[in-house]
């Protein structure tokens, strides 16, 4: 359990978070500067708060009042940031026993074996950082921060380097760090396909301050207050059910009590749950059913609620059986189509604009 109430003042900039988390991950999001990295700091150590409290499963690490401050090397907590920080005099092997050797050799639960063979790292042993993919080198940071078997670990924007291929290597690779290693994880991010598919809880931070916190449907669940600023950000999360596939054409199809999605790309075994990310700005709405489009994913619901800003609305669908989708549209499209609260529409989905990563099985 971590518990963080806090407080730093930085030349204008002013953090004031408070959270906390049972276990699983826990998201910090928010847009470039909104002080997610700043928090991770103060968590890890790295930097000292004005005032507030960062406790860890009870043991206070930090509290300002009544001058306690947990060194970092004592914290217990392991580290990934996007550049993976490796030592490049060190090959990989001693890399990832350096992690080992922060570890009390009585607490050293997390198995030297497993964690080489989940990751995929056995081979690279004898190589220097250098000399790796990027990738490969945010798997051994991984298993560096993992081999110190740490009571937290902290990812701040680990993936944000890599490109799109490694990005889908590497998320399933935390998602089994998350569920095999059963270690609590703060992770950093403003990817939001990266922390629906990860995050139990997110927390939106903005400005230096907690904006909401909730599982991924709450938080991008709520209606926009500020639709231009947004539009981008906001994205819908669907439970859908695996019913089939084209292997011809490398398409899977997945079934809501309102319609079909279809996926470019695997999403689990047949039969099975996936949680579905649809991005407000990759839906176009529609007043009939849609003929002679290339569209194939069509959900069916009732216009519950329209935000406007500017040229643009949101618009937020209470689909038929369950769920809520936000689909972003102009004003100009609003008034043509007459689309009010209430009206029936159908919701067209691109189907390249869901990939993988947009997939996750629901965790237990
Ligand atoms: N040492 C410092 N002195 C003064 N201001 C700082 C310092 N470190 C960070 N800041 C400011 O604090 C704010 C929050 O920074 P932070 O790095 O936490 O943002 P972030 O949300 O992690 O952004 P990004 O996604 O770009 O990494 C920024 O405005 C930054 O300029």
């Amino acid at each position: 359990m971590i518990e963080v109430d806090v407080g730093l003042k930085l030349g204008t900039f002013d953090l004031e978070v408070a959270f906390s988390n049972g276990g699983g991950v826990i998201a910090l999001f928010g847009q470039s500067g909104s002080g997610k990295s700043l928090t991770l700091s103060l968590i890890a150590g790295l930097m000292r708060p004005d005032r507030g409290r960062i406790a860890l499963d009870g043991e206070v690490l930090v509290d300002v009042e009544r001058g306690v401050f947990v060194p970092m090397h004592r914290r217990r907590i392991g580290l990934v940031f996007q550049d993976s920080n490796l030592f490049p005099h060190l090959s990989v092997k001693q890399n990832l026993l350096f992690g080992r050797w922060f570890a009390p050799r009585r607490e050293r639960e997390i198995d030297f074996d497993k964690v080489i063979e989940t990751l995929g790292i056995g081979s690279l042993f004898a190589r220097r950082p250098a000399g790796l993919s990027g990738g490969e080198r945010q798997r051994v940071a991984i298993g560096r921060a993992l081999l110190s078997c740490p009571k937290l670990l902290l990812f701040d924007e680990p993936l944000a380097a890599l490109d799109m291929q490694r990005k889908l290597e590497i998320l399933p690779l935390i998602e089994q760090v998350r569920d095999e290693f059963r270690v609590p994880i703060v992770y950093v991010s403003h990817a939001i396909e990266e922390v629906v598919r990860l995050a139990t809880t997110i927390v939106v931070i903005d400005a230096g301050r907690v904006k909401a916190v909730g599982s991924p449907g709450e938080v991008f669940g709520q209606v926009a207050a500020h639709v231009a600023e947004e539009r981008f950000d906001r994205a819908s999360v669907l439970t859908m059910r695996v019913v089939g596939a084209n292997a011809a054409y490398g398409l899977t199809e997945l079934k809501h009590p309102s319609g079909t999605v279809w996926l470019a790309g695997p999403a689990g075994p047949i039969g099975g749950v996936a949680r579905v990310i649809v991005k407000a700005t990759d839906v176009t709405l529609a007043t009939k059913p849609p003929h002679d489009l290339s569209i194939r994913s069509v959900l069916s619901g009732t216009i519950e609620g329209i935000e406007k800003e500017g040229p643009l609305a949101m618009v937020a669908i209470a689909l038929d059986g369950d769920g809520r989708l936000f689909a972003t549209a102009t004003r100009h499209a609003l008034d043509e189509l007459r689309l009010d609260c209430g009206v029936r529409v159908f919701a067209l989905i691109k189907t390249s604009a869901l990939d993988e990563r947009q997939i996750s099985s629901p965790r237990s």
